[in-house]
């Protein structure tokens, strides 16, 4: 378990530079807020459901923190985002990493927080390991100061 806390935060720091990168934010001056940091591991259990029509496995929202990473047990889909108000369903592939970006990295429409629930099934169970991270508790969070523009300013 610490082996794998330890190689999702080591995924997660590389994901932020690459987004700071390419937002034209030097990554060193950011990095620092994420210095131990916040890292929560959550294992979600959706049993299967014959109600799976009726019923939610986790309500609409968006992680208040920089990024989740989720890895599935198994490949029944549950995971749905929000896209132009239409849920979209999105499809596990065994092996892969989903990345959910979180409030904190919600950064001038280029980055979106995005919404999104999980859904039940009818005949399966489900498994989806999820590892937020959030920054250090000392950090202050708020706009880059290199990223905020003046009105008509491009
Ligand atoms: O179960 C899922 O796929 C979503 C989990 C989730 O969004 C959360 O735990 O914040
Ligand atoms: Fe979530």
């Amino acid at each position: 378990m610490d082996e794998y806390s330890l190689q999702m935060h080591e995924v997660c720091m590389t994901l932020f530079k690459l987004m700071w990168a390419n937002l034209g934010v030097d990554p060193e001056k950011l990095c620092s807020i994420y210095q131990d940091g916040t890292q929560g591991i959550r294992m979600n259990y959706y049993p299967p459901c014959q109600q799976a029509d009726k019923v939610i496995g986790q309500t609409s929202h968006s992680d208040a923190i920089g990024l989740t990473l989720l890895v599935q047990v198994n490949d029944v889909q549950g995971l749905q985002i929000k896209k132009t108000n239409t849920w979209v369903p999105i499809k596990p592939i065994p092996g892969e990493i989903i990345i959910n970006i979180g409030d904190i990295m919600e950064s001038n429409g280029e980055y979106r927080s995005i919404e999104h629930r999980a859904v039940v099934d009818f005949h399966k169970e489900r498994l989806p390991i999820t590892a937020f991270h959030g920054t250090n508790f000392t950090a202050k969070v708020g706009p880059v100061a290199d990223l905020v523009k003046e009105i008509g300013e491009q």
